[in-house]
């Protein structure tokens, strides 16, 4: 989940937008150098272009004013240069009407389309950035904290668009958008969480404010991006481009995937929230609950404090308050009011995975794992989050992918470019195409694992992506997932898992 723009900088050179606009950071280590144009270049190209030609431009005109018909009695007619002919009073003002006419018509156009042209770049899109106002910032550990941002009030024809955007991103389930840091002209992704509108609800998520994102956003030492956005405060600007969509969940479960495993580290967990939103709050409604797919997340964190929404084990004393949240509060009253916190296990992040453990039982479990307390994410836990308690024989019911299916073949998976399924939506699954026998009789689709955090994570569980000719790609699955699958003997060997890399 690395990602990098270099902006550099030479001369007068003015921030370069346009590279910034061309850049599609991706979800990967990308590092893209931004081509800029420098003001005095575009001068010199408008310059050279001029549309008509000055020496065509003045003989017009030095033929209209001084060469006229002789107008005499003569038969042989011939013209003769004449001295300037005297405008008279009246074509003046004629001339001065329609010359300043022109001007306010010119300026109504170039008005009307710069208006409209601002308006637009207020509406999220992919190619520039656009204005959003936080509207609250909840410390929720030493390091994490959620910001959550508006692109307007509701009268704004802006805010409608970019509600129009977002409902489109949600509907596809998995995606993210860019922020950027304008000082130093650098942007990284970060994934919006579900709204908060249907916690205690049994209802699928009608987002209340639906231009309005939430993001859980953790500061990493030294880390460009979250260090600034830490110290933004309610009330000051960010600046978003996007959506960018994801894999899309629903079609590579397919009708037959049963399971969605993530993976995640850190932050990780919040493309796993829009999963189980996507899975379960939308794509399960109106279907029997045993139909629902399962979401089992395995979340490792370093520290104890960011296991957020994790139960106290019974009859522990604790209050729920660590010593980082009384020293945290303390130092908030003297710098920002504004900024809510409540108790670790009443952070609205741990009461958004408790509503979906309430409302989902038996179908959404987070398994903790903390590096402070000893405990990681090995292969036998993946094993039973595989297996997720139930029996594995059910694994083996799914019909084996055709080799080439870029839906659910791990083989024509590995050389995706990217993770961007909606710019695949054409293609077709070829999984039904083996044999009309068995197409007819069994669904096709696949189990999916996702594996979600830092590079390093991403690594050690599933193998690295590659790169192809300046393409970044999926890569076969190596680490120990890798490991875990190509083992032909187990169930979970053949429960056709396809292994995604965020
Ligand atoms: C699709 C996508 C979605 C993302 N969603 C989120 C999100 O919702 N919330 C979120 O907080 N981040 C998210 N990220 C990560 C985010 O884009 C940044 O990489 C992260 O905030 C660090 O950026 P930075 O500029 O502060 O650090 P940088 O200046 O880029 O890095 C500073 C140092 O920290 C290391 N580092 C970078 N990221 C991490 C990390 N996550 N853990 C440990 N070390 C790290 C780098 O290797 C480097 O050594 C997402 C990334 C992708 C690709």
């Amino acid at each position: 989940m690395h990602n990098h723009i270099t902006i550099r900088w030479a001369g007068q050179m003015r921030p370069c937008l346009e590279g910034l606009r061309t850049a599609r950071l991706g979800h990967s280590g990308l590092s893209t150098q931004c081509r800029y144009r420098s003001w005095a270049g575009l001068k010199a190209q408008s310059s050279s272009h001029p549309s008509i030609p000055k020496h065509q431009f003045s003989s017009v005109l030095s033929r209209q004013n001084n060469e006229l018909p002789l107008q005499s009695s003569d038969a042989s007619a011939q013209t003769q240069k004449l001295p300037p002919k005297k405008q008279g009073p009246y074509r003046s003002w004629a001339l001065f009407n329609i010359a300043g006419l022109s001007a306010v018509i010119i300026a109504a156009v170039v008005l009307k389309s710069a208006g409209s042209g601002n308006n637009d770049k207020k509406i999220i899109n992919k190619t520039s950035f656009s204005p959003f106002t936080i509207v609250s910032k909840e410390q929720v550990s030493p390091t994490a904290f959620i910001l959550s941002i508006r692109a307007g009030n509701d009268a704004d024809s802006s805010a409608r668009g970019s509600a129009q955007a977002f409902r489109e991103a949600w509907d596809h389930g998995l995606w993210s958008v860019e922020i950027k840091q304008p000082q130093l002209q650098i942007a990284r992704h970060y994934t919006p969480l579900p709204s908060l509108s249907t916690l205690g609800s049994s209802s699928s998520p009608a987002d209340g404010n639906e231009d309005e994102l939430r993001f859980l956003i953790r500061r990493v030492d030294g880390g460009e991006m979250s260090t600034y956005l830490s110290k933004l405060r309610v009330g000051d600007a960010v600046w978003l481009r996007g959506p960018h969509l994801g894999f899309d969940v629903e079609r590579r479960l397919g009708d037959a995937g049963r399971r969605v495993v993530f993976v995640a580290g850190g932050t990780g967990i919040a493309p796993a929230l829009q999963v189980a939103r996507r899975v379960l709050d939308v794509g399960g409604e109106g279907g029997e609950a045993e139909e629902k797919p399962t979401v089992s997340i395995l979340w490792a964190n370093r520290r104890a404090d960011d296991a957020l929404g994790r139960q106290r084990q019974a009859g522990s004393t604790s209050t729920g308050n660590s010593w980082w949240f009384s020293w945290w509060q303390r130092g908030d009253e003297a710098t920002s009011s504004k900024i809510t916190a409540r108790t670790v296990a009443e952070t609205s992040f741990a009461q958004q995975i408790q509503d979906l453990e309430r409302r989902h039982p038996g179908h959404f479990r987070v398994s903790y794992f903390v590096d402070e307390e000893g405990s990681f994410i090995g292969p036998q836990d993946l094993r039973i989050g595989l297996a997720d308690g139930q029996d594995t024989s059910t694994l083996r019911e799914l019909l084996p992918p055709a080799k080439t299916c870029a839906w659910h073949s791990p083989a024509a998976l590995a050389k995706l470019p990217d993770d961007d399924d909606a710019s695949r939506r054409d293609t077709e699954c070829k999984c039904g195409q083996k044999s009309t026998q068995e197409a007819s009789s069994s669904k096709v689709g696949a189990n999916l694992i996702y594996v979600s955090g830092p590079d390093g994570f991403i690594e050690a569980y599933a193998g690295p992506k590659r790169w192809y000719a300046g393409t970044e790609m999926q890569g076969p699955v190596r680490g120990v997932l890798g490991r875990i699958l190509t083992n032909g003997d187990r169930a979970e060997a053949e429960g056709n898992w396809l292994v995604l890399k965020l």
